[in-house]
């Protein structure tokens, strides 16, 4: 027995079907690549190709069938006997070869594409598989445009092949034209019409046409569908086939449907596979692509933010962990809400207690109805900017006079405001920055080491807003320090000082 009942066959197409999108061609060593990469997701089938229709594509099924051992490999054919030919040389090496061949079904392929009858396009689909069967025992035949077709010829087709010898029959909506309801009932009008139709496994391949390939591939399951052909990232001739990360995690999402247990895909491989197939295939993934759309797991609006800050499930129907991405993103836009302002403001080291967080997110309102998001360094630059404003407590440079130069000794003159009270200090350095350092410890009554210190420019060019950030040492605990200026010297003081009202006593916080 080929084929197990208890099984759900996942049959990937992205190197066949997905290849026939314009402009994205692959190269034989890049399919291997992929092709590698579909194995250890766990398919169990891949279309490698359509061997007579060119040298390379020939080339290719022969490679993969050589390098790829686990998933059986098909060749896709049209009925006649020089392209199953094709197939079968290309083939040789297979561990696990099947062919895939097929014609037209509906009456406007049979009468306008093939400019013949209902019968004579029955008999050459006969033929085929009975042609095809003598060199490989896994034939798939495929009754093209199915979803347009009339059911009852179809079933005679279906029947026919069969007891010709086919081992998977695919009933493709090949212009991607029904809906869930018609199609699920044209696989269960064959489940309950052809005779032998328990010999075969019975296949969905869905298009797009109506962004409906998903739900029909879905609702043929649900009828008694055995195998579902899909590619990644769902690309595809036109608008695309059905999405193979959508399906597998509709049937792990839906355990109800009965059916999770009967797919053998390694979930967390679906987002790094879809970034190399969109790279591969200079096909970008549409950000808002389910499951593996940049936006699949980003949270932008403050109501779902608290939500998912609250409870993750409140607005993720699945764990991003599980398709292979790392975490859901909590995007900060001019529709978030202090829940989320918190949450960022947390990661990045600052102590709520001494955040006014009202204040802080007036401004932060302010900044985000400018731009449409607000990444770190924005917020950053937004605490930043004028740390008493948003620190209850804080240590603040009132002014900052720097002499240097290569004929002089760098001095810095500080006014530093601290517990309400303005302060002075002088003090010479190695170098500007060191000065000011040491002016500032000095009125502070306290050094601290320095371990890392990054100036980094925000947009490029010399005029440009200068970023510092500092790793600063205290009681044997690190502090992260980030400052922002168009004068590197008072950027670094910044975010000196914004390490210090991290950890330091006046403000009364640990840190
Ligand atoms: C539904 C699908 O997605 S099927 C896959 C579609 N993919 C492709 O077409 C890509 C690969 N195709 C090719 O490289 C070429 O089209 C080839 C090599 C297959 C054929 O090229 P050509 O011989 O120049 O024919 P062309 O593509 O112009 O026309 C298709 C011919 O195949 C016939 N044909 C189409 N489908 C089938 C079929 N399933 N079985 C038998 N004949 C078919 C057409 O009727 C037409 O025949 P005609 O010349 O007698 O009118
Ligand atoms: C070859 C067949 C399966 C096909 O791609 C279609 O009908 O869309």
């Amino acid at each position: 027995m080929l084929h197990d009942p208890n099984r759900i066959y996942i049959f990937d197409t992205t190197l066949r079907d997905g290849e026939q999108v314009p402009g994205s061609q692959l190269t034989t060593p890049e399919k291997i690549i992929i092709a590698e990469q579909l194995q250890s997701l766990g398919v169990d089938i891949i279309e490698a190709g359509f061997p007579i229709s060119s040298p390379g594509d020939f080339q290719s099924v022969v490679e993969l069938s050589k390098a790829i051992r686990e998933p059986i490999i098909c060749a896709l054919t049209r009925a006649n006997k020089g392209d199953i030919d094709s197939a079968v040389a290309a083939l040789k090496h297979a561990a696990r070869p099947r062919i895939h061949t097929g014609i037209g079904s509906s009456d406007m392929h049979i009468q306008y594409k093939f400019n013949s009858t209902r019968e004579k396009i029955l008999e050459r689909a006969v033929e085929a598989v009975k042609y095809a069967k003598q060199f490989v025992e896994d034939i798939e035949f495929y009754a093209e445009d199915a979803g347009r077709a009339d059911n009852v010829y179809l079933a005679q087709m279906i029947e026919a092949v069969i007891a010709a010898g086919a081992t998977v029959v695919n009933i493709p909506d090949t212009n991607g034209y029904c809906l869930p309801e018609t199609y699920g009932a044209k696989i269960r009008f064959l489940k309950e019409n052809v005779k032998n139709i328990d010999q075969a496994v019975i296949s969905v391949h869905c298009h797009n046409d109506l962004g409906l390939a998903t739900a029909n591939s879905i609702a043929g399951l649900q009828n008694g569908a055995g195998q579902i052909e899909c590619t990644i990232n769902g690309i595809g001739e036109r608008a695309g086939n059905t999405s193979l990360e959508e399906v597998v995690m509709i049937l792990n999402t839906h355990k109800g449907l009965g059916y999770h247990d009967k797919i053998n895909i390694n979930t967390k491989k679906l987002y790094p596979l879809s970034g190399m197939v969109s790279r591969m295939m200079r096909m970008p993934v549409q950000a808002n692509k389910a499951i593996v759309g940049r936006n699949a797991f980003a949270h932008s609006s403050g109501i779902h933010q608290d939500g998912v800050l609250k409870h993750r499930e409140t607005y993720e129907i699945m764990n991003p962990e599980d398709v292979g991405i790392d975490q859901s993103e909590i995007i900060l836009t001019a529709r978030s809400g202090r829940h989320a302002l918190k949450h960022h403001l947390e990661r990045l080291g600052y102590s709520m207690e001494r955040i006014d967080l009202d204040q802080t997110y007036q401004r932060f309102l302010t900044l985000a109805d400018e731009k449409k998001e607000i990444k770190d360094d924005d917020l950053l630059q937004l605490m930043g900017e004028d740390i008493e404003s948003s620190i209850k407590n804080g240590v603040k440079i009132n002014s900052l006079q720097v002499t240097c130069g290569d004929q002089t000794q760098p001095q810095a003159t500080v006014k530093l405001s601290l517990k309400g009270e303005e302060h002075e200090a002088t003090a010479v350095g190695n170098g500007p920055v060191s000065a000011t350092i040491h002016a500032i410890e000095s009125i502070l009554g306290q050094t601290n080491e320095i371990k890392e210190f990054n100036i980094h420019s925000i947009h490029g060019g010399s005029d440009d807003i200068s970023k510092v950030d500092m790793r600063v040492i205290h009681d044997d605990k690190s502090y992260m320090g980030y400052g922002f200026s168009t004068d590197i010297v008072r950027a670094s003081a910044n975010a000196y000082l914004d390490a210090v009202n991290k950890f330091y006593e006046l403000v009364n916080q640990p840190g």
